[in-house]
């Protein structure tokens, strides 16, 4: 995700706050869209994308009825060179529509995150497609290290156990926290827990390129 900045001053806002908080709203039916092809079937399918088409077609028409005054929760920004940037992040953006998204709750030297999977995400019959469980892990973990080492890192290593199943369609919690920290090398380990059980574990390595030359 880009690194938010002051916007320089001849520069104008990317975009009004109405059409961030539309963006945002599009990708949300594009998710219900994606979840309600999986599920809706026969005659049932046409009227299903009518409704949803019908959803986006109205916030087009009125994007106040998508609630005067909301705020957006990733409006593009500038990032560091003065260049707007989209949020793309596949798992907490909310602009993304492939993310879920998971939604950070507590950042410190633990962070927590939580997030609904809809059917998109099965693997086994109600369950979590167990290379997505790798997916949350990553970006908790890697969200724990970028919040307690200053340089940007990329995971070099990462280890899933998978000891239940994730649930679907219920709130799961990641927990991410950092291990160790030995020059360039940040060890972190989390968990993603259902009903206060642990169903899976991880642990990896994260490394922040050599500075250049
Ligand atoms: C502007 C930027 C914005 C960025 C925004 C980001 C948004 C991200 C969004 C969220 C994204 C979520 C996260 C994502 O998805 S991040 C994306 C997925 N990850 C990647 O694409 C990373 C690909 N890999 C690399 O680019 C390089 O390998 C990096 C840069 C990571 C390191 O390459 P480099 O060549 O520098 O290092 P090295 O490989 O020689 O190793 C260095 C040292 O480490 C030792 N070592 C190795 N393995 C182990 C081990 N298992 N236990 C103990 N030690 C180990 C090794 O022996 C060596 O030791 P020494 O010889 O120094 O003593």
């Amino acid at each position: 995700m880009a690194e938010a900045s002051t916007a320089p001053p001849d520069q104008r806002v990317p975009e009004s706050i109405q059409h961030s908080v539309l963006a945002e709203f599009a990708a949300g039916v594009c998710r219900d869209i994606a979840g309600g092809l999986l599920s809706t079937t026969g005659d049932d399918l046409v009227p299903f994308l009518e409704r949803e088409v019908g959803r986006l077609r109205q916030a087009l028409e009125d994007p106040f009825a998508l609630g005067e005054g909301s705020e957006p929760r990733h409006p593009p920004v500038f990032d560091r060179r003065g260049r707007i940037a989209v949020a793309t992040n596949p798992v907490v953006s909310h602009r993304n529509a492939i993310a879920p998204p998971m939604k950070l709750v507590r950042s410190g030297d633990e962070c927590e995150f939580t997030v609904e999977l809809p059917l998109q995400y099965q693997g086994p019959p109600s369950k979590l497609h167990g290379g997505y469980s790798a997916v949350l892990l990553d970006e908790a973990l890697w969200k724990a290290v970028r919040v307690n080492v200053s340089a940007i890192s990329f995971t070099r290593e990462l280890t899933i156990g998978y000891e239940r199943p994730v649930p679907l369609f219920e709130p799961v919690t990641v927990l991410a926290r950092v291990t160790e920290v030995d020059g360039r090398k940040t060890f972190a380990e989390g968990e993603i827990l259902a009903g206060g059980e642990v169903c899976s574990r991880a642990h990896g390595l994260w490394i922040s390129p050599r500075p250049r030359e």
